[in-house]
């Protein structure tokens, strides 16, 4: 079977295209596999290329764990440069995912995603909470760059009040310019990604609101630059929400299982 691995600023994925729906999505353990990194190609996540029988493009998202998982904005991305190099979309796509469908742009080297509208944010005091497609944790810090991202953000990962499904955990810093520095603990993966697309969306949200930063919002991570943009509703949700970054293929092989 033929894989393709992509990457959209660091969070990488295996990428196959099921359209004849060969892959065997229920064997958690061969998604964990695959996406291991000293046993299989490495990667924070596996998609699958779909088309329901309307047509319509879907994605189905698998976590490193090798379960199926919420929506993945990097993986949204990827997904999009896929079907655009595989001939099936024009630079103009609409598809399938778990939350619901999503509207993408190509531009360059660039994907502009359209994300599912956030209807509502919760506020505590040391961090906020909302579901972007996956739920996230917004949670702001002095020295972002210091932290023991997955010592700090593990246990708020598993705790009580998230369960039973958990959150990803963000941390934020505002640099001088304006730009949000963004590391997270990811659900899933069980530890740093170089960047999760629908955490860098619920940072920038959270910054709108606490501290009026206005669309779009540049965001740096680890594994590069993206930008998140949206129209903030007086009733204090959010539509027009658009993850805008790089999204590549890095190399292809077969799975010989
Ligand atoms: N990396 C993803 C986030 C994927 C979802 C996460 N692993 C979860 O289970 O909640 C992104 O780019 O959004």
């Amino acid at each position: 079977m033929t894989f393709f691995k992509y990457q959209g600023t660091g969070n990488d994925f295996v990428m196959i295209d099921d359209r004849a729906r060969t892959f065997p999505s229920a064997d958690q353990a061969l998604v964990a596999q695959l996406c291991h990194r000293h046993f299989g190609i490495g990667a924070d996540g596996l998609i699958l290329l779909q088309t329901a029988p309307d047509g319509a493009l879907t994605m189905v998202y698998f976590n490193a764990d090798g379960a199926e998982g919420s929506m993945c904005g990097n993986g949204g991305r990827c997904f999009v440069r896929f079907a655009h190099d595989l001939g099936l979309i024009t630079d103009q796509a609409r598809f399938m995912a778990v939350d619901g469908e999503h509207e993408a742009e190509v531009r360059g080297t660039d994907i502009h995603l359209r994300m599912s509208d956030v209807a509502s944010l919760e506020h505590h005091t040391a961090f906020s909470f909302l579901n972007t497609g996956s739920p996230h944790v917004v949670q702001f810090e002095a020295d972002v760059a210091s932290l023991d991202v997955v010592a700090v953000g593990r246990p708020m990962r598993y705790a009580a009040q998230f369960s039973p499904g958990g959150t990803n955990i963000n941390f934020v810093e505002t640099q001088s310019d304006q730009t949000l520095f963004v590391r997270t603990y990811e659900r899933g993966v069980e530890d740093e990604t170089y960047s999760c697309g629908t955490g860098v969306t619920a940072a920038a949200l959270v910054a709108h609101i606490q501290l009026n930063l206005s669309s779009p919002v540049a965001i740096r991570t680890l594994g590069g630059n993206l930008r998140v943009a949206f129209t903030a509703q007086p009733g204090g949700g959010f539509t027009s929400i658009y993850l805008i970054g790089p999204a590549q293929r890095v190399f292809e092989g077969e799975i010989t299982v």
